[in-house]
């Protein structure tokens, strides 16, 4: 799509905002590569997905646009400084779909400062920006979420994130969602066609919060179970099998 709205005479680009649901932490990160890292979560607003079972709909669906702000860069840095007490940590950028917003700076900003960032993105939209982060979690949907997957954006998305500059290194991973043996299909087919990643697979939780008013975490352990003994028998020993490790402690919480 061709720019059509021009920044007026004297006006910064870089004011752009971005449209925050919640700023929280430190807390761990409880998937994936950096499961058990502290960290400050910013969470965006607004998702050109609509996963059947998303976990963070108050972050995606439309009528909780009244409860997002739009912030600048210097305010969402500002927010975690103060809950990382001014310490430098990891930042993670995670929503809704962060990919759609203009993150650039405040990935800048942060970087100034001594502090970290990683992304968690379903892969649908690339950004040249990606090349800034440190952690790319690239998170394609399986069946089950009823999506379908443009492989293009996500080959994309891993063009973006490799062309950085020659002094900076990012760490890509690819991190699928499980709750059937399509899924599992759909991961095996992922990891061959991009074998240099690590692969995470994550247990689903089939209790996400609009759907139970209790979490099932033995149901969810069950499923893990499951994945455990399906990759072994497969002898698929390059995979990492994991819980949503704030699941499993916080249950379907809010901000933690
Ligand atoms: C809420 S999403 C936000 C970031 C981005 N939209 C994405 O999907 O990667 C963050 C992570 O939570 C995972 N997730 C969402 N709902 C889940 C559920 N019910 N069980 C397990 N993982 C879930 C997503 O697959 C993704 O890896
Ligand atoms: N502790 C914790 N870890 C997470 N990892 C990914 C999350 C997300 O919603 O993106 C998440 C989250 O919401 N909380
Ligand atoms: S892509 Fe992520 S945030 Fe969007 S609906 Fe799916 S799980 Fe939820
Ligand atoms: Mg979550």
């Amino acid at each position: 799509m061709t720019q059509t709205i021009q920044p007026a005479q004297g006006t910064r680009a870089h004011t752009r905002t971005v449209m925050v649901s919640e700023i929280f932490g430190p807390t761990i990160q409880g998937e994936g590569a950096l499961i058990g890292k502290p960290t400050v979560f910013v969470r965006t607003g607004g998702c050109d997905y609509r996963c059947s079972w998303c976990d963070s709909l108050y972050a995606v669906l439309p009528e909780h646009k009244g409860e997002w702000q739009a912030m600048d860069s210097a305010q969402i840095f500002a927010e975690v400084r103060r809950l990382s007490g001014d310490t430098p940590l990891l930042v993670t950028l995670s929503g809704g779909n962060p990919a759609i917003q203009p993150l650039e700076e405040l990935i800048e900003l942060g970087h100034q400062y001594g502090y970290t960032f990683a992304i968690e993105t379903q892969g649908s939209v690339a950004q040249p920006w990606f090349a800034m982060l440190d952690y790319l979690t690239l998170s394609p949907k399986p069946p089950s979420s009823k999506q379908v997957t443009r492989w293009e954006r996500l080959e994309r998305c891993i063009v973006n994130a490799t062309n950085t500059q020659p002094n900076h290194e990012i760490q890509i991973c690819l991190k699928i969602v499980i709750f059937n043996e399509e899924d599992y299909a759909y991961a095996r087919y992922v990891a061959e066609q991009y074998p240099a990643f690590p692969m995470y697979l994550q247990a689903g939780n089939h209790t996400p919060p609009q759907t139970a008013d209790k979490i099932d975490i033995s149901g969810i352990l069950d499923r893990m179970d499951w994945l455990i003994q399906r990759t072994i028998a497969d002898h698929w020993y390059g995979v990492t099998v994991l819980p949503q490790l704030h699941t499993l402690l916080w249950g379907n919480k809010r901000g933690v």
